[in-house]
């Protein structure tokens, strides 16, 4: 399907509240993943920008216009970005479509929340005045103490391809309500959104370095970012290999990080579901949606051996109703993956399972009818042992694999049979035994008869390999926060008297 007449913009970096060309003026290519067609470009930061970007920002912060906003004043600005985010709705949609490969209402939902979570950050930010001092009780009179909460500084904030622009909102809104400045770097893979928000924070007059965005490579743009001296923070979203690179340039500098990282997240499906139908649906969504690309995809389907046969049958005849199409096309359930590297690390991944001994039940290939583009079936291997590379591994694509448990402790040490720990569903009318696997599940997420679903106010992130530091909700605001102690000696008239006095000597 052709693109709908939509202007690709041509931008530069956004620093220092404007457009700026790089420095080595270099630029990478947009590649749409439904057409394998370049598109237009980004330009490509190096170390020299992101050096300019961090003085911008650390201006931005010694200006009053900055530094010294109140939180009510920062609403005022965060409601403005969610207006005019709401106001191109359908182009933004439209960009992420053409540079992601999720299908457009998938897009268009991102973007609604991408709104909302501006605006909740907005109210978080006024919320932040009345607690900006408190005071804290102390057990003696001679002594006062209390604590501020201030913005931690200049904050590097790294993001991933998956959910472009809502990725880059879940950092740069609590990191603007915290009243910090920001260097984002976006993925280079879909960085056209976050560069659109630059041209809206332009418009809405946003104090200028308080927000700057760098596209470009993660070796070239990010690892600079992140041994900056004079970078505060770094919060991360993306994969395990790069978070571990993260942390172990951050610790030369002792440079707090949080890290959102991958997962390999289970879904316990029992025998007592309150529908078949309505369990294989959330099943499929669990891992297909976002074309598979969900760092909480729960792509580990564990199966009570009683209804296997049975469930498997309805999971293969939802499977076969997904519409495999151009992401832009109506109707569309499931697009392409982003890049021919995850093409092929997908289908690679498949492969691997076969040779291992695994069944590919179903997909396992590109989908015969569409000959461009880096689409992938749905797939659904079964025969899975827990040594297989399928079982372990993250794919980050449309592969679902299945294995089957007799009882709930089988069910339970298979559902944690994992490095990662980012979430983990259950599916079984008994509430009771949804709370026993609500507390026994190793993970930071739990989703009880469903899956996926991800609201703004509650918090998210992981424990085990799929990292640490909890985004969203009030969890994210203290991320960029700096808790000051300040305490102050009541009764200064009165010697302290630990020493000798000279003048009684
Ligand atoms: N836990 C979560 O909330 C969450 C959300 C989305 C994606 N993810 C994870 O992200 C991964 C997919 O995203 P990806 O492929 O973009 O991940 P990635 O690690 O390849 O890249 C993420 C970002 O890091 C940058 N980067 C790469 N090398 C760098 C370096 N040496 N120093 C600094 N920055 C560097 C990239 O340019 C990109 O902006 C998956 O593993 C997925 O599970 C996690
Ligand atoms: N629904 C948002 C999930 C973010 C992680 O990939
Ligand atoms: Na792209």
């Amino acid at each position: 399907m052709a693109i709908p007449n939509i202007r690709i913009p041509t931008r530069q970096l956004f620093i220092d509240g404007d457009w700026r060309e790089p420095v080595k003026k270099n630029r990478l290519p947009i590649i749409n993943p439904a057409t394998e067609e370049t598109i237009g470009d980004i330009p490509a930061a190096t170390a020299e920008d992101v050096d300019i970007a961090v003085k911008a920002a650390r201006r931005a912060l010694r200006r009053d216009d900055w530094g010294s906003t109140t939180g009510a004043q920062r609403a005022k600005y965060l409601r403005a970005i969610a207006a005019k985010v709401q106001e191109r709705r359908p182009e933004l949609a439209t960009l992420e479509t053409i540079d992601n490969g999720k299908p457009w209402f998938e897009a268009a939902s991102d973007i609604d929340d991408v709104v909302a979570c501006f605006e909740y950050y907005a109210d978080l930010a006024e919320a932040l005045d009345s607690k900006k001092k408190t005071e804290v009780k102390l057990h003696l009179d001679s002594f006062k103490s209390h604590v501020l909460r201030e913005p931690l500084g200049v904050v590097g904030l790294i993001t991933p391809w998956n959910y472009p622009l809502l990725m880059t909102t879940w950092k740069v809104a609590p990191a603007l309500a915290a009243g910090c400045a920001a260097v984002l770097k976006p993925s280079e893979l879909a960085s056209i959104t976050s560069l659109e928000l630059g041209e809206i924070c332009r418009e809405v007059g946003l104090p200028p370095g308080a927000l700057n965005i760098l596209t470009g490579l993660g070796h070239e743009a990010g690892s600079p970012l992140v041994s900056h001296p004079d970078v505060d923070k770094i919060a991360f979203t993306g994969s395990g290999p790069t978070g571990v690179k993260i942390m172990t340039a951050a610790a030369q500098l002792v440079k707090p990080v949080t890290l959102e990282l991958g997962g390999k997240s289970p879904i316990v499906v029992f025998d007592d579901v309150h529908d078949l139908d309505i369990a294989a649906e959330w099943t499929l969504f669990g891992c297909f949606w976002t074309n598979g690309q969900i760092c909480s995809a729960t792509s580990r389907l564990i199966l009570q051996d009683t209804i296997a046969p049975k469930f498997l049958d309805r999971l293969l005849e939802w499977t076969k109703n997904i519409k495999i199409s151009d992401p832009l096309e109506e109707d569309c359930k499931l697009g392409p993956v982003i890049s021919r590297g995850q093409y092929e690390k997908v289908l690679k991944f498949i492969s691997t399972a076969k040779s291992e001994g695994a069944t590919i039940l179903y997909g396992g290939d590109r989908p015969q009818h569409l000959k461009k583009g880096y689409y992938v079936q749905p797939t659904i291997i079964t025969d899975v042992d827990k040594s297989m590379e399928i079982w372990k591994e993250e794919v980050f694509g449309p592969v679902l694999c299945v294995k089957t448990f007799k009882t709930e402790e089988e069910a339970i040490e298979l559902a944690n049979d994992t490095k990662y720990g980012l979430a983990s569903a259950i599916m079984s009318k008994d509430l009771e035994r949804c709370e026993r696997f609500t507390k026994a599940f190793q993970s930071g997420i739990v989703w009880i008869n469903c899956s996926q679903p991800c609201f703004w106010q509650p918090p998210w992130g992981g424990k085990k390999r799929s990292g640490f530091g909890r985004e969203l909700g009030e969890w994210s605001l203290e991320n960029y926060l700096n808790i000051k102690q300040v305490t102050q000696y009541a009764t200064p008239d009165e010697p302290w008297a630990f020493y000798k006095s000279p003048s009684k000597l």
